[in-house]
């Protein structure tokens, strides 16, 4: 569960959000809004990435200004551009590198790794250099770094973005099939058309949140 209580942001002299009281229970959520409308810190108050200047924000039943280290260990986030996510030379290193607090013998995190590398069609890859994948690979890549710590919550800001629409899809599907609580910024209408609940941000400001089909109209008659 997520609440945000008279949630306000000031950078630089400029509310980037502004009055936003909001309880998401729904288990796939999508944020929509123009650019620079303040979605991307919208999602980055949800795992303590960000702090807001007036109000609260609980995840998980935590505040996440008291108690951000123990919500990161709870709430996955994943950027938009996957190379700015991938650490180490090689795709199963890199997933392992995920793992290195977890404090496991090195025989069950290769275990680990080789199950979610094979969830999502990786498995083949694993010793190849993480940086000769393709957008959409590293992006699953990304992906199987952030589920391998199976979070309660995961946080997408603008996953489709640098994907073709093959792989939007196959996306598309993954997230359709996740167990997590989903959060995801996109301005990819079609991703969000089956969600439970999308917020609409305009300015900073909560300007629609509903069922995606009236929230989605709402944003294309702001944009038109
Ligand atoms: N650290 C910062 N200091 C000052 N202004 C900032 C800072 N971070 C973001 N902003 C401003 O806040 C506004 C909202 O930014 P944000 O990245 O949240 O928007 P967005 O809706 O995700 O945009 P986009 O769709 O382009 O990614 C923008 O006008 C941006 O310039």
């Amino acid at each position: 569960m997520i609440e945000l209580t008279g949630v306000g942001v000031r950078l630089a002299e400029r509310d980037v959000l502004d009055g936003l009281t909001l309880t998401l229970p729904e288990r796939r959520i999508g944020v929509a809004g123009a650019n620079g409308s303040g979605k991307s810190t919208f999602a980055r108050l949800l795992n303590g990435l960000a702090l807001p200047t007036t109000g609260t924000v609980r995840v998980l039943g935590m505040d996440t200004r008291r108690e951000a280290a123990k919500i990161r260990r709870r709430v996955g986030f994943l950027f938009t551009d996957p190379d700015a996510q991938i650490v180490m030379p090689t795709v199963a290193e890199d997933v392992a590198f995920s793992l290195r607090r977890r404090g496991l013998p090195k025989a069950e995190v290769a275990a680990l790794v080789e199950e979610v590398l094979s969830r999502y069609g990786l498995a083949a890859h694993a010793d190849h250099p993480a940086h000769q994948l393709s957008g959409g690979q590293k992006q699953l890549l990304a992906l199987c770094s952030v589920l391998v710590l199976e979070p309660d919550i995961l946080v997408m800001d603008e996953p489709t973005t640098l994907l073709d629409l093959r792989n939007s899809r196959q996306v598309a599907r993954i997230l359709r099939d996740l167990p997590q609580q989903l959060v995801v910024v996109s301005h990819d209408l079609a991703l969000l058309a089956d969600f439970d609940r999308v917020l609409v941000l305009d300015q900073g400001k909560l300007v629609a949140d509903g069922p995606p089909e009236p929230a989605l109209g709402h944003y294309r008659d702001l944009m038109a």
